[in-house]
């Protein structure tokens, strides 16, 4: 368990102190949120660039700040990462660049009611959106694109050191470039162009595969996607300490176990271990026992393209024998999408579909409902495992079904030409709609820095009319105002807290936060 750092104090001292503007409006509508924070659109002012800045409450987070320092630590070094990966120059022939595919943090910065990261606008809606309105996704156009680059994404994150820990629909969202979209369309595409746009977001969970014993004994996570071997650290500090050491710390393969889940859900429109109860749930998932209806089981265009066997590889309960997202970008069910020059045998191969699948009678087949992220740590004080409501009776609930399974066949009878080559994957990546967001001007951003009121709104359609006038800082009253000021309000800040986010470790990567900030 990582240790409490110290957060800084406001430093505050008298009136006179050194105005700073504050860099950023926000539209008062939300993109989305989560348990600890509220997601808007912003404009830096300075450059008329957007981003998506998510404002974490204080009060939330009183108490584990540590959690946010470790989500800030990581996407800054992810981000330089990308960077440096972007600037080498390096020939990547798979169809998807992992790294394109994740999260860019470009600012941050606390104020008095919020800690506030700015990252990347991605405003296309999420992948868990896109499953619930469609009922499921195509399986050559989309499952299996989009599969692939959530794998090559998360074997990006693997390969750096990091496991993500909360791989699902709803932390999947898409950034789009409308201006590429006709260019795009015109010269056609055998698959879905949005799996372009697919960005793994929320690293509030991710942490270092080298981490603490103790963090990876840490059972958190989404209950529909959790590894079994995060499901047996359930409970684990109230164990004893000689009976919390017979449990084995996690790894990265948790991830694979997440992507699996996520595979199945877009396939089929429901949530493979999903019971009644959470207790049901986690017994499924730590057997491994995953529901399969039968005209799913046979269906030709899945046994063809392996779907089957891709999940059921992602299944494995015993994290040893489970393939890593390394291993798994040989597999048929993804293979089109990646550049291989060895002839080793395809993963698939290796193993044998299962014969016995649970019955229908435990799991639970209806819509999932937008799952919350849970953590059992203590010091979290914060359990939410209302995940999985569903509403409407169990034969509501089998008639979508059936209409899901309906769509699904008939989508999954559409034959779409193969990839296969490997000029095909490079011509793929050409018509990629990413662009690595420019490196904005270190003059631009707020850099660590803290801010009395950052929270004006705007419009964006007028310009932005800077004011030293402070607004009100009381955040309730500006997030409820009226979408109408086209006026940024910006408020007074101190110097540059020298302590921010730097927590008990000065010397390491929030070193001197009014310092320039070098994504
Ligand atoms: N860069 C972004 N661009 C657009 N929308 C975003 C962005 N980042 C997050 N969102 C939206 O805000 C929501 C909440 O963000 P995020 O998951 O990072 O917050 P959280 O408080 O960590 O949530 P959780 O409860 O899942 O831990 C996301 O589900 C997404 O809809």
């Amino acid at each position: 368990m990582a240790s409490e750092l110290m957060w800084p104090q406001d430093q505050r001292s008298s009136a006179s102190d050194e105005a700073i503007r504050c860099k950023y409006v926000t539209k008062n509508t939300q993109l989305g949120d989560g348990c600890f924070s509220v997601v808007k659109e912003c404009m830096n002012v300075q450059t008329q660039e957007r981003y998506a800045m998510k404002l974490i409450s204080r009060k939330t987070v009183k108490g584990k700040l540590w959690l946010i320092q470790r989500e800030v630590k990581l996407l800054k070094e992810v981000s330089s990462r990308i960077r440096e990966l972007e600037s080498s120059g390096n020939q990547c022939l798979d169809s998807f660049e992992g790294h394109h595919h994740v999260l860019q943090l470009f600012d941050y910065f606390e104020t008095p009611q919020n800690i506030v990261l700015v990252s990347q606008l991605c405003d296309h809606g999420d992948l868990y959106e896109k499953i619930i309105e469609a009922g499921s996704l195509d399986l050559s156009k989309q499952v299996k694109p989009y599969t692939a680059c959530l794998l090559s994404a998360i074997h990006f994150l693997h390969s750096n050191g990091v496991m993500h820990r909360d791989v699902k629909a709803e932390n999947v969202i898409f950034r789009l470039r409308i201006t590429e979209l006709d260019e795009f369309a015109r010269r056609g595409s055998n698959y879905d162009y949005m799996s372009h746009d697919l960005v793994l977001a929320d690293f509030g969970l991710a942490t270092k595969l080298d981490s603490s014993d103790d963090e990876l004994k840490e059972c958190v996570g989404t209950i529909s996607y959790l590894a079994p071997e995060v499901v047996k650290c359930r409970g684990i500090s109230r164990l004893a300490p000689s009976d919390s050491k017979k449990i084995k710390p996690y790894g990265a393969l948790i991830d694979v176990w997440a992507l699996g889940v996520l595979t199945y859900f877009m396939m089929t429109g429901y949530m493979p271990f999903d019971c009644d109860t959470d207790d049901e749930t986690r017994k499924c998932i730590s057997e491994g026992d995953y529901y399969v209806e039968d005209a799913l089981r046979e269906d030709e265009a899945l046994k063809n393209s392996c779907f089957w066997n891709f999940v059921h590889l992602c299944f494995t309960v015993d994290s040893g024998e489970r393939p890593s997202a390394h291993e798994l970008r040989k597999h048929p069910f993804v293979q089109e999408f990646f550049h291989s020059d060895d002839e080793s045998k395809p993963l698939a191969d290796k193993i044998a579909l299962r014969k016995t699948f649970s019955s229908s009678s435990i799991h639970k087949l209806g819509t999932p409902s937008r799952s919350s992220t849970f953590s059992n740590l203590a010091h979290l004080g914060h359990i939410d495992l209302t995940t999985n409501q569903t509403g409407g009776s169990r034969d509501q609930e089998l008639s979508r079904i059936r209409e899901t399974l309906k769509k699904t066949l008939s989508m999954a009878s559409i034959t779409s030409p193969r990839i296969g080559s490997m000029s095909k994957a490079r011509q793929n990546k050409e018509n990629s709609t990413f662009r690595l967001e420019p490196l904005p001007p270190s003059s631009s951003l707020m850099n660590g820095s803290f801010s009395l009121t950052p929270e004006c709104t705007s419009n964006f359609t007028t310009s932005p009319n800077i004011s030293n006038n402070p607004s009100s800082n009381d955040l309730s009253r500006l997030m409820s105002a009226p979408e109408s000021s086209g006026t940024a309000v910006t408020g007074q800040s101190t110097t540059p807290n020298t302590d921010l986010l730097s927590g008990g470790d000065k010397g390491s990567y929030f070193r001197n936060a009014g310092a320039r900030f070098d994504l």
